[in-house]
Order: structure tokens, then C-alpha cells, then sequence
């Protein structure tokens, strides 16, 4: 038996019992939680350390998340900053350092909203080793986030020197810091950057300034009523000509008393979607002037006499876009959609509709194939998102260094994955979220279900770090560029190209041998599927482009006029990879037979629901015909009745506490109805006068009073 799942109610009196649809589900266990969430921890040590912070956390009445669904935009970025100053406090009480497990999990649990485990380094690791331990989560309802991606600029573009000089003056706050890249007239276009710094020799500094309405910095995090400095990305202008985008601190607030300083127009850009929580800001600077130091130097170099010197490429001035990309992953963009999962699976099993017979009692929706077609397959794709970014975090951690020590022999296949990955999940956990959202009816529409936040946070992740259509473009380049490689030198090997595209050079296998739905269940069948397809979409993306290079276009108008079809490519291939990633995982469990059992059914509907989805494709070229579709739709079918039985087991062994997932309908104990109802009691509009009944409702009412 399982030891006991660390819970914890959010102190609501009939949460002391267990709803018993909520019980009758986790009463036959068909392999361990316990088990499968240390794996997801990295281990049960950490689980337990990880469990035990956490409740401290909860105990401490700072943190309550509770009310956070009735407050508006300024009461959200009040209580973010109190929440990440409080914990500043409690940080230095217990003596948890920067750099101690503690610290991490602590962060993570004040986190409402927020991220799961996983193995890597850690976002808020003071040096740029990674994390020893696993840990999850990093944002949810604090503030100064940005700080964060500031030190990871830092750290991947800084020299020794400045990250010597400003790690320590970020994590004692002594100053706040954010990111400033994207412009109000352009984000994903770096090289049209109009931001100018531009070196004086004469007094060795740098003058940084906005020449147009459209060079002012918009979106930057944390900046509009918060960040005493930001890193500018701008266009560097020295030896007589522009250098292209470098990295420069520049202090925008008086350390004495927050005013901007001479030259700088600093402010809040507005109301958005969501992340109420942070103050995204507006920046225009004049002529403002930083010592030379300020400029992150350790890919190139502005001399005192204005010699500029490059120590890797244009491209390594993006290095740090491509590490924080890998670390959102799981960081914050996975775990929108396993709290989505948790949320609308454990709803199902409470909710009770119609009847599948008309004599049987109503039936927890959950029975139902179609609900399980909505939310197993997002389910499992939490599962295989969750390996897939351990796995390139992995990438990331071996690479590191040698990037940092300018061997960048591992970036181009880094930044296309990393690129591609951050695309395609943040695709599908958009997508996910809103499936799970609409999976619950009404009850999903409301606030208090915790989903529409989930959406609308998520959707925001398809934009930022790069808009996904753009970043899958990066990676069908990479992917074109290693197609044409194979073709250019005949007798290529698996060995000359990078292991991702290996496969590009695998014997060509024209027709699937599958023909039961029991033959689909296999990952090498599924994984060598997949490869078959990416590898065809591949050779097909090569052959219109050059199609059309040779009838007289340029390279840039062939690859406008074929993008449509490269989007296409790289979506096959991260799914490929996203495949072959979960079926390896599942390889290294296979000493832990229950365990290895569930995942790989939900590996096996991972991979088949994606065959389903995008059939078209398969069965373009013959390699699947109608009736393996139908073979495979068969497999699927079944997987979702397995699966089913330990759905919510698989979504307990995420182990989000009540507080995290703050969801009326995803409480660990399943009383969603008292809740949901106890929860809007609370809502201001229950709470206070009807401000418009004297003014409006009364006068209106009683304009008609005559007549009745
Ligand atoms: C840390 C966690 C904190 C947690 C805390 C939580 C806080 C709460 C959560 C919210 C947190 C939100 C945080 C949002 C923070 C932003 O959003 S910051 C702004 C991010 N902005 C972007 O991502 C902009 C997207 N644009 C780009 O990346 C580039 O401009 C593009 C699209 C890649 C094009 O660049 P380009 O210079 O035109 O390059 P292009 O001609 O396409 O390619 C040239 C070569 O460079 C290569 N290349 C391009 N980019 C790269 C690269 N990055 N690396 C290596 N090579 C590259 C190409 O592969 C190509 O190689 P070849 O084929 O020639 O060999
Ligand atoms: C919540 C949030 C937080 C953010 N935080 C920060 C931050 O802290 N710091 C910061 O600097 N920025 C931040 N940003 C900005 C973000 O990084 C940019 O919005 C993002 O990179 C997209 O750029 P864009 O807005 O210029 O979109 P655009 O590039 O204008 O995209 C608009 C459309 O044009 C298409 N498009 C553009 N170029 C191409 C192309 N070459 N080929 C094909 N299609 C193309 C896109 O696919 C998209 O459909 C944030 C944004 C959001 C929403």
C-alpha cells in the first residue's frame, strides 16, 4: 500500500472526508503512486523533502492563494510582491540558502498554479551549474519572475566578471531586475531591433537610446511599475558600423526612491489576458548613459578605444532565448496543462449526467468514451511533455558548458528542438487546457473551476520566447538544411548528422507490417511510424522548395512561398521526437513492471492519438492503409477504457496539492459542489451593497410602479 499522498484542504470543514466517487476510484490501485511520483521527483529523497517544505509553506497564512479569482489587476501585483518579499523573510528565518533544496521547493510551493518535477537545473540557481536537485515551479502568483530571466541572460551571455558583480546584487535584491528585447514595432524580428547603443570612446560609455516611437520596449516583465534595472537588447553601433543585438544592463529607477532616471520613460503597459500578477512595462530611453562594462561580453567585446571584437557568431547573442525556452518548459508551460488534467479528470468522476442505459443510475461522465477521448489523450500527452522536456533539459545540462566555453558545435540542433519543443507544446497545452476547460460545462467557464486561468496563462507561452509559427520555422529550417546535407554527400551517415535527424539516413521501410490493433501497441512500430512520416514530410518540405528554386526563384521567395508546408514538417518531427522520447523512458522502467505497465499505455495512446489525428499524413503515401486506420482507431479505442480505470491515480501521482491547483472542481477529496458553492459566497458581489440598486435599479423599478 501506498504511504499517504501529502495533502492539504484548503480548510473547508467537509473536506475531512472523501467523496465516495472520489474514493471508489483510487480503491483498487493497479500500481503505486507513491512510485510513479517519485519518478516524476527524480527520486523518493525528494518527494519527501519536497513534501515537508511544502507544508511548512501552507502552514504560513501569507501565502493563501484563496481570494486571488475576486481581486483585480493592481490587487493581483500587490499581492505578488508581498507574496515574494514574504517569502524573502522566510527564506532567510529558516536558513534556506540560495542554493538549498529547501529554498527551491519552498519557492515552488508559493507558487499557485504553478509547475511539477522534474530533474534539472534550476531556474533560480545562483551559478550556472545546474540545480543538483530536482525541483518544479517558478512563477505562479509572485512577482519578479523577469528577475529570473534576467540571471539566466546573465549567466548564458555575461563574462565571469559581470556575473561576479551582479548574481549577488540580484539574489539580496538589492536590485530588481527584467528582460527588455521586444520592441512596439517589432518582437520576433531581432536583426529590425531599433533600439541603438552606441559607443563613445571619449568617456567609455555607452548611449543607449529609443530613436523612434517604434524602438520603445514593450511586453518587458516586472519593468512597468517594478525593475530598478533591465537587460536592453539593442543594436550595437561601434567601429564605425552596427554590430547587430548585444545585451546591456541599464539601471531605469533611482535606488532611493524608484523614480526613473534622467532619460528614461518607464511604464505599464495596460490590461491583458492574464498575468495580472506581473507588471509587463514600456520603456523609451533618451540618450541614456552606462559604463562600457554594462555590455554582456562573453561573445563579443567593445575595446576602451571602440575596437570591437566577436568571440562567437551573431547567433550566440541569442543563447540565452534558447535556455530559457528549455527551462519554461517545465517550469511553467507543462504543468498548465497536468493541473488541467488533474482539474477536469477528477471533476469527471464527481460529475454525474444522464445514463448510459436508461434503468442505471446516472453515470460519472468519466464512463463516457467521448469525455475520456477529450481528456486521456491530454492526459497522456502531460505525461510524454513531461519526459520529452526532462529529456532536453538533459540536452541542455551537456551542452551548457561547452557553449559557454564557445564549442558551438551542439547549438544549431539545440536551438532548433529547443524551438520546435517550446512550439509544439505549448501548442498542445494550450489546446489541452481549453479541451479539459470545455470537458467540465459550465462549471468550467467559471473562474472558481481554476481552468479559464490555466487557459489564459497558457495561451500566453505561444507567444512569448518567440511566436510558435516562427519558431517552427526554425526548426524545418534545420531540418531542410540536414535533408540537403544527406543528399549533397552521397554515402551520408547516421554518424554525420545530429542525433535527432539520424533517422533521416534509416533504411526506407514503404508500408507499415502492422495489421491487428495489437501490433499497433509496440513502440518501436509506433516510433518507426512516425520517423517514416517526418522523414517523407522532410524530403517533401527539400523537394517544393527546390522545386520552385529551380524554376526562378530565389532561396528567400522559394522558402516564403513553401512554409506552409515546412510548419507541417516540423510539427511530424517534434512529434516524432516527443515519441521516441517517452518510449525510451519507458525502457529505463522496466524493472518496475506495474508502473512500466500504466505509462506505456499511455505512451502507446500518446503515439496512437497522434496517428489518428493527423491520418492524412500516414496515409498519403500508402505506408498505413484504411484498414490499419481502422486497426489503429480499434487500439485506441481500447487504450481509452484501460486507461480510464487509473485515471485519477495517474493524475494523483502529479501530486498538486489543493492549493496549487486552487480549483473548486480538482480538490484532491472530490467535494466539488460544497465548494463551488461555498466559494461564491465569498465573491464581493455577495459581500457588499449592490452599488447599483440606489442609482439605476431602484429609479428603474419604480418608474413602472404606477402601472402595476
Ligand atoms: C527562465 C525561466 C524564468 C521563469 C520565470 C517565470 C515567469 C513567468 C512566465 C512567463 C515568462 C515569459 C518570459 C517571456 C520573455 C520573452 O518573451 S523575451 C522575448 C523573446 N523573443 C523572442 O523569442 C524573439 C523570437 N525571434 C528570434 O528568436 C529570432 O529573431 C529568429 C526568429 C530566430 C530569427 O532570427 P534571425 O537573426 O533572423 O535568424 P535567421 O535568419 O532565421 O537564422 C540565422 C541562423 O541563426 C540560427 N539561429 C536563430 N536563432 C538562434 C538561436 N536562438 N540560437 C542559435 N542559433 C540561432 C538559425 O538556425 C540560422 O542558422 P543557419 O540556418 O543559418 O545555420
Ligand atoms: C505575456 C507576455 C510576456 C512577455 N514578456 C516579455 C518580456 O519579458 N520581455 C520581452 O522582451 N518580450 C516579452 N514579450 C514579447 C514576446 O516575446 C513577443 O510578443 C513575441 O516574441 C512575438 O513577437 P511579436 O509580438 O513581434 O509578434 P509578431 O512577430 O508581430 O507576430 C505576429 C504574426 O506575424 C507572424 N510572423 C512574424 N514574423 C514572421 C515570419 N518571419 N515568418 C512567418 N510569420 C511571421 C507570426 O507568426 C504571428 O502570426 C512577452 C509577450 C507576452 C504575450
Amino acid at each position: 500500500m501506498d504511504s499517504p499522498v501529502h495533502r492539504v484542504s484548503l480548510g473547508d470543514t467537509w473536506s475531512r472526508r472523501v467523496h465516495p466517487d472520489m474514493a471508489s476510484e483510487r480503491f483498487i490501485q493497479s500500481f503505486s503512486v507513491e512510485q510513479l511520483t517519485n519518478i516524476l521527483d527524480g527520486g523518493a529523497q525528494n518527494t519527501a523533502l519536497r513534501r515537508k517544505v511544502e507544508s511548512i509553506i501552507h502552514s504560513d497564512p501569507e501565502f493563501s492563494v484563496k481570494d486571488n479569482y475576486f481581486m483585480t489587476q493592481n490587487e493581483r501585483y500587490v499581492a505578488a510582491i508581498q507574496k515574494r518579499f514574504h517569502f524573502q523573510i522566510i527564506a532567510k528565518r529558516l536558513g534556506w540558502l540560495e542554493n538549498s533544496p529547501e529554498f527551491y521547493y519552498a519557492y515552488r510551493y508559493s507558487l499557485p498554479g504553478q509547475p511539477q518535477r522534474y530533474q534539472g537545473p534550476c531556474l533560480w540557481w545562483a551559478t550556472p551549474a545546474p540545480c543538483p536537485f530536482p525541483h518544479r515551479a517558478l512563477s505562479g502568483e509572485l512577482a519578479l519572475g523577469l528577475h529570473t530571466v534576467f540571471l539566466k541572460s546573465l549567466q548564458s551571455l555575461g563574462s565571469e566578471e559581470q556575473i561576479a558583480k551582479w548574481t549577488p546584487l540580484c539574489n539580496e535584491f538589492r536590485i530588481i531586475a527584467s528582460y527588455a528585447q521586444t520592441e512596439l514595432g517589432h518582437g520576433t524580428n531581432l536583426r529590425g531591433l531599433e533600439t541603438e547603443a552606441t559607443y563613445d570612446a571619449a568617456t567609455q560609455e555607452f548611449v543607449v537610446h529609443s530613436p523612434t516611437l517604434t524602438a520603445t520596449k514593450w511586453w518587458p516583465g516586472d519593468m512597468g511599475r517594478s525593475a530598478t534595472h533591465t537587460l536592453v537588447q539593442a543594436q550595437l553601433i561601434c567601429s564605425g558600423a552596427r554590430q547587430g543585438m548585444h545585451a546591456f544592463i541599464v539601471p531605469i529607477r533611482s535606488l532611493q526612491d524608484h523614480t526613473p532616471l534622467p532619460g528614461v520613460t518607464v511604464g505599464d503597459i495596460g490590461p491583458k489576458m492574464d498575468f495580472d500578477n506581473i507588471d509587463h512595462g514600456f520603456l523609451r530611453l533618451d540618450h541614456v548613459r552606462i559604463p562600457r562594462e554594462n555590455m554582456l561580453s562573453r561573445f563579443a567585446q567593445v575595446l576602451p578605444d571602440g575596437t570591437y571584437v566577436k568571440l562567437g557568431t551573431q547567433q550566440t547573442n541569442y543563447f540565452s532565448m534558447v535556455v530559457v525556452r528549455v527551462e519554461l518548459l517545465l517550469g511553467e508551460i507543462i504543468p498548465l496543462l497536468q493541473k488541467a488534467c488533474v482539474i477536469a479528470i477528477r471533476y469527471s468522476v464527481i460529475r454525474r449526467q444522464s445514463s448510459i442505459r436508461p434503468s442505471d443510475p446516472e453515470a460519472k461522465i468519466l464512463d463516457y468514451q467521448t469525455q475520456q477521448q477529450k481528456l486521456l489523450p491530454q492526459l497522456a500527452t502531460a505525461y510524454a511533455f513531461h519526459f520529452l522536456a526532462s529529456n532536453l533539459l538533459k540536452f541542455l545540462h551537456s551542452s551548457y558548458d561547452a557553449i559557454r566555453n564557445k564549442d558551438f558545435s551542439n547549438l544549431p540542433e539545440l536551438h532548433a528542438l529547443s524551438a520546435g519543443i517550446k512550439a509544439m507544446t505549448s501548442d498542445l497545452c494550450f489546446q489541452g487546457s481549453e479541451l479539459c476547460r470545455r470537458a467540465c460545462g459550465g462549471h468550467g467557464y467559471s473562474k472558481l473551476s481554476g481552468l479559464p486561468s490555466l487557459v489564459t496563462r497558457v495561451t500566453a507561452s505561444c507567444t512569448y520566447e518567440g511566436d510558435n509559427t516562427v519558431l517552427y520555422l526554425q526548426m524545418a529550417r534545420f531540418l531542410v538544411k540536414n535533408y540537403l546535407q544527406t543528399q549533397a554527400i552521397p554515402g551520408s551517415t547516421q554518424k554525420s548528422l545530429p542525433p535527432s535527424v539520424a533517422y533521416l539516413t534509416a533504411p526506407y521501410l514503404a508500408r507499415c507490417p502492422a495489421q491487428k490493433a495489437a501490433d499497433f501497441l509496440h513502440p518501436k512500430l509506433y516510433t518507426t511510424a512516425w520517423a517514416h512520416v517526418a522523414a517523407r514530410l522532410i524530403k517533401d518540405s527539400a523537394h517544393h522548395l527546390e522545386t520552385l528554386i529551380r524554376s526562378g526563384a530565389d532561396w528567400a521567395e522559394a522558402w516564403n512561398q513553401t512554409t506552409v508546408i515546412h510548419l507541417q514538417t516540423a510539427k511530424a518531427h517534434c512529434y516524432y521526437i516527443s515519441v521516441k522520447s517517452f518510449t525510451e523512458t519507458l525502457e529505463k522502467l522496466e524493472n518496475k513492471p506495474a508502473v512500466w505497465q500504466v505509462l506505456k499505455r499511455l505512451c502507446d495512446l500518446y503515439a496512437l492519438h497522434g496517428i489518428l489525428t493527423n491520418a492524412a499524413d500516414f496515409l498519403h503515401d500508402g505506408f498505413l492503409s484504411g484498414a490499419q486506420v481502422d486497426a489503429v482507431r480499434t487500439g485506441y479505442l481500447e487504450l481509452l477504457g484501460l486507461v480510464r480505470k487509473d485515471a485519477i491515480l495517474l493524475t494523483d501521482a502529479f501530486d498538486f496539492t489543493d492549493p496549487s491547483l486552487n480549483s473548486a472542481l480538482g480538490c484532491y477529496d472530490g467535494n466539488v459542489y460544497e465548494r463551488l458553492f461555498h466559494w461564491a459566497q465569498k465573491s464581493p458581489t455577495n459581500t457588499q451593497e449592490n452599488p447599483a440598486y440606489e442609482k439605476y435599479l431602484r429609479p428603474l423599478l419604480q418608474s413602472w410602479k404606477s402601472r402595476l
